[in-house]
């Protein structure tokens, strides 16, 4: 488990930049060691803004975009190309302006496909689609991602991991269904916290002022189960990137660090 470390930006476009030009980074270095990179996407108004600033970012032609596999924390249990969808939002975001391979391009099942509206079905589908993708150096049945993005919603929810929910006390598996999600629509697919876990870096977004209480708690030791975003960490990194709206309530000490 790697600690959280914190990084505060003035404002969330500011925040989405900087963010996008960190994943530029990130994703670069990665091609650079090993051929390609994995990056798991998040839904949500601060992934949807990261992926608008990386179209926009000066550098977004560094990255190889035909050597990149997107992957999907969550997704919200509905028919293709519903505007609601993590996917039909990040294809309008950026994804339908880069030039990325399709077969690299994991979708999580929608409720008119091929297993219909049997979430577990498809839940189970999109595990197996990560564990044939998991290679021997990797330490488990999913990738070990380079970058998994997480916006963190007011509840402190993650993915679609919600508080108090069986989803978020998952210890085997490492994609489930979501039924009676308190944030519509009720049913989704999620990656569990083991799934998660298995990523290089982790990275926690949340910007604007209704994500305050959401930092606060989960940086301040609550559990995962009445706080999620509080058991999202990555093997090498976790970072949370906020606003100078979202950490307004962190506790004293926190942030800005507490010199020595
Ligand atoms: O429903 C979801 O919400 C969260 C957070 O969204 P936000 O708009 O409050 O930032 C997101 O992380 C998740 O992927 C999504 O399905």
């Amino acid at each position: 488990m790697s600690a959280p470390q914190l990084v505060v930006h003035r404002d969330k476009e500011l925040m989405a930049q900087a963010a996008a030009a960190r994943l530029i980074t990130r994703i670069v270095d990665a091609q650079a060691a090993r051929g390609s990179a994995s990056v798991v996407l998040t839904g949500g108004r601060n992934g949807n803004g990261l992926l608008a600033a990386l179209g926009s970012a000066p550098a977004r032609d560094a990255v190889d975009w035909s050597r990149l596999d997107l992957w999907w924390g969550d997704e919200r249990f509905l028919p293709e190309g519903d505007p609601e969808r993590n996917v039909t939002q990040a294809r309008e975001a950026l994804l339908d302006s880069v030039p990325l391979d399709p077969a690299r391009v994991h979708a999580m099942p929608a409720s008119d496909g091929p297993y219909g509206n049997d979430v577990e079905a498809a839940a189970a589908a999109y595990a197996a689609e990560l564990a044939a993708a998991a290679g021997p150096e990797d330490h488990g049945p999913v990738p070990a991602f380079d970058v998994l993005m997480l916006g963190v919603g007011p509840d402190t929810h993650v993915a679609s991991l919600f508080p108090e929910l069986p989803a978020v006390r998952e210890t085997e598996r490492t994609v489930v269904g979501v039924r009676g999600a308190p944030k519509p629509p009720p049913t989704r697919v999620s990656l569990t916290l083991p799934a998660i876990r298995a990523a290089r870096e982790v990275w926690l977004l949340a910007a604007g002022e209704d994500k305050a209480k959401a930092a606060a708690i989960a940086l301040s030791g609550a559990g995962e189960v009445q706080a999620p975003a509080a058991g999202a960490y990555g093997r090498s990194r976790t970072l949370w990137l906020l606003d100078a709206a979202a950490a307004s309530e962190l506790p004293r000490g926190l942030y800005p660090p507490a010199s020595a």
